[in-house]
């Protein structure tokens, strides 16, 4: 075992979340590279080290590190060093040396005890001496509280956000109420909470634990959908997390309530038990709803010459359906337009925008997702953005969900009318955010499809807009692309009706290949991605996406990545590759960005490096190629559509997946050229109709599933898709 003293003269790699360290130490015998995890740690510590040499194999000699103390620089040249390393604000080397000058190996008492002396060196004023000790205190804090905070195990990670909300209050919240964090911080929840609390001490009946298990409870069905949970069920959830009595969960219930952290209402018999938040969300949806539905008293017979002069000029026809829903959308404040694939959504917002330009109105188009806005640009000819574009999103997407929108009630939308395509996708949340930057007097159309898959986030907007007959709304159902020319059109309507659905392959778009083995079936997909759709559809190899009902099982989504990754982006010499906890990147992949980020900056260059285009921003679902992985900037650059490229430093690789097979859950919104599904039996929660109808829905030329007859028959059959607990279209029939 070695012992070795001396000061950080800078780290080379630090992972937060473990602690692993990479830093090159200084002492009287020269340099020397240090390896281990650390609590804490900061360039110009002075440390006390122990361990054993080792070789590695490219570094060179190092010091595998297993245990360390930081000792408080004691002398001279330490405390030089450590006041101008940088760990100080505005101290640098030069004004170090004459803090040290003066005051020697006496600094530290200095800073401490008498810091208003600092004022008496050249260049500091008393306010910056101020700053200077209190930095230092800090520092001494910070280090204090993250010791403490390790021993109940947390991760740096988590104790720098503590230390960070609770300062030197972060002893009290742990030993009396470490629930508060999960209210508190983001990324804890109960079960971190609780598994902290145990490790203090707390019991497991204290008033604290299970009021927040309850809530949590409630928050967790949220992230299923619902609004609300009916109490019984909610009860019967908690006490069985918390291995506690049901009888003792309706006490802490009335003082949820009486917090106002939850909302009881009564439904004849019945009690639900809603996030306060969610309560008042869907309350002031409705209110707004009403608000925006004024009836403008435009005459039908104008109406009706006015759209003759657009079909005159367009030279094309609306079918009747089609006419009115223009009218009524001239007529209202708000106004819902639904129907199937095919069904002429797209051709009646055309008009629409015809219509009310030709009225010399404003129009704004949005959609919940970049990849939806953008095919609603293609179709309409006309800019579309995203719902949170629109609403100009301020930072983070977590931001934004705590409302950090640039329009709102008090900057709303200076625009006439308002049309949102993919409406099925949009979540209480948004829908929230959306009516609130817009003022009675604009129109707001909403448009989708209501047998798609619903919002991932809670509630079923598009669904109780429509459920609440409070407002206008047109069912296109003609379908008017041919039947020869799409079977996947007509078996999408077939499957919506659940109605039986052909599968002799003699179409020439639908295809089943009935395999049974899900090895098998990933060897298909294969051969039909490598040989034969690209040429089927004439797109290229990575446009043939693949779809898969789950993320974990044989056939999921995790696995498929893993696999197909392997046959169609094989490792090589030439490929660099990246690990990121699980994940593996390569350069030729194709991924996925998982979340909306609105600050990554893109750029299109030119084959010879000149910048001709940038921008910022890319979204949830945007699929891109992995062209290049830097190790000397730690950055992956990735190619989106219109080569639009992105440099992901390292430490932002949670934001991308592979992306060879995506959820059909994030394929909303979306079209491929061809899709593949593999289909083999799941929970039948899940394997329901409206998910086979999303997945059929997101081919525009081809889809070929793979798998189970039966399981295929089933899922037409399955209407019992989990049901979502909501109430908006009792709200807005209350206020009515
Ligand atoms: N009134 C009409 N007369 C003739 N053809 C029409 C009419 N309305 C729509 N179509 C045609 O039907 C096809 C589907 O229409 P459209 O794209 O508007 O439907 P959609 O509901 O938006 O479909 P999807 O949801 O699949 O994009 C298009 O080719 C369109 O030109």
């Amino acid at each position: 075992m070695e012992k070795i003293t001396g000061y950080i003269d800078h780290i080379i790699f630090r992972n937060e979340d473990n602690g692993y360290t990479v830093f090159q130490l200084n002492n009287e015998e020269g340099e020397l590279t240090c390896v281990g995890k650390f609590s804490y740690i900061g360039e110009g510590e002075f440390l006390e080290l122990e361990g054993e040499y080792t070789m590695h194999p490219s570094y060179g000699m190092q010091l595998q590190v297993t245990n360390h103390r930081i000792k408080e620089p004691e002398d001279r040249e330490s405390i030089e060093r450590y006041l101008g390393s940088g760990a100080v604000k505005g101290i640098g080397p030069a004004l170090a040396g004459k803090i040290v000058a003066k005051f020697g190996e006496d600094t530290f008492r200095i800073m401490e005890e008498e810091p208003e002396r600092l004022a008496e060196i050249k260049g500091i004023s008393e306010r910056k001496a101020r700053e200077i000790c209190v930095q230092v205190e800090e520092k001494k804090d910070l280090r204090q509280a993250m010791i403490y905070l390790q021993k109940y195990g947390i991760s740096i990670h988590l104790a720098v956000k503590i230390y960070q909300k609770y300062g030197l209050g972060t002893y009290s919240v742990l030993e009396e109420n470490p629930y508060k964090l999960a209210d508190d911080i983001e990324g804890v929840g109960f079960r971190t909470a609780d598994e902290i609390a145990s490790r203090i001490g707390i019991h497991t009946d204290s008033d604290f634990r299970i009021q927040s298990g309850i809530f949590y409870t409630l928050l967790q069905s949220v992230q299923e959908g619902h609004v609300y949970l009916e109490e019984n069920v909610l009860s019967e959830r908690a006490a069985q997390l918390l291995e506690v009595e049901l009888k003792d969960i309706e006490k802490y219930l009335m003082d949820l309530a009486m917090s106002k952290k939850v909302v009881l209402k009564q439904d004849r018999e019945k009690v639900r038990v809603y996030p306060a938040q969610y309560y008042y969300m869907e309350m002031n949806t409705a209110r707004m709803l009403k608000e925006l539905n004024i009836n403008y008293d435009e005459p039908d017979d104008l109406i009706r010459r006015r759209i003759d002069k657009l079909e005159e000029e367009t030279e094309s026809t609306l079918d009747e359906q089609q006419k009115r829903a223009v009218a009524e959308a001239v007529k209202h404040g708000i106004f819902i337009l639904t129907g199937g694939p095919g069904t002429g959504k797209t051709t009646t917002i055309n008009a629409m925008i015809r219509y009310f330009l030709s009225e010399g109105m404003d129009i704004r188009l949005a959609a919940p997702t970049g990849r939806a806005a953008k095919r609603m640009t293609e179709t309409t000819g006309y800019e579309a953005q995203t719902i949170h574009r629109l609403l100009e999103v301020s930072g983070s997407p977590e931001e934004s969900s705590k409302g950090g929108f640039g329009r709102n009630q008090d900057n709303p939308l200076e625009t006439d009318v308002v049309i949102i395509d993919e409406m099925s996708m949009v979540d209480l949340t948004l829908m929230h955010a959306l009516l609130s930057s817009v003022v009675p007097g604009t129109r707001v159309i909403f448009v989708g499809d209501r047998n798609q898959l619903p919002s991932v986030g809670p509630g079923k907007v598009l669904q109780d807009l429509i459920e609440s007959h409070a407002f206008p709304v047109m069912m296109l159902t003609r379908i008017f692309r041919q039947a020869q020319e799409s079977d996947i059109v007509v078996n999408a309507h077939r499957i919506n009706a659940g109605e039986e659905v052909r599968l002799d392959n003699k179409s020439r778009d639908f295809f089943f290949l009935k395999r049974q083995d899900a090895d098998v079936i990933i060897s298909v997909i294969l051969t039909l991605i490598q040989k034969k759709l690209p040429r089927y559809v004439k797109a290229k190899m990575t446009d043939i996406q693949v779809l898969a009902p789950m993320k974990k099982g044989l056939l999921g989504v995790e696995r498929l990545n893993r696999i197909l990754q392997q046959y169609l982006n094989p490792p090589s010499v030439k490929k660099q590759e990246k690990e990121y906890g699980e994940r593996l990147f390569r350069v030729g992949d194709k991924v996925m960005q998982t979340k909306n980020n609105y600050q990554l900056e893109w750029e299109i260059a030119t084959k010879y490096g000149l910048v001709v285009d940038k921008g910022v921003g890319v979204f949830n679902g945007d699929i891109g190629i992995v062209t290049a992985i830097h190790t000397y900037d730690e950055t992956v650059e990735v190619e989106f559509d219109e080569k639009r490229k992105v440099k992901y430093p390292f430490k932002m690789l949670d934001e991308l997946e592979l992306a060879y097979a995506i959820t059909i859950h994030k394929s909303q919104g979306s079209e491929y050229p061809a899709v593949v599904i593999p289909l083999l039996a799941g929970p039948r929660q899940l394997y329901c109709r409206n998910l086979l109808y999303t997945a059929v829905t997101r081919a525009k030329k081809c889809v070929t599933l793979v798998g189970n007859e039966t399981v295929f028959r089933e899922m037409i059959q399955n209407v019992d898709e989990q049901k979502r607990n909501t109430s908006l279209a009792e709200r807005i029939q209350e206020i009515l």
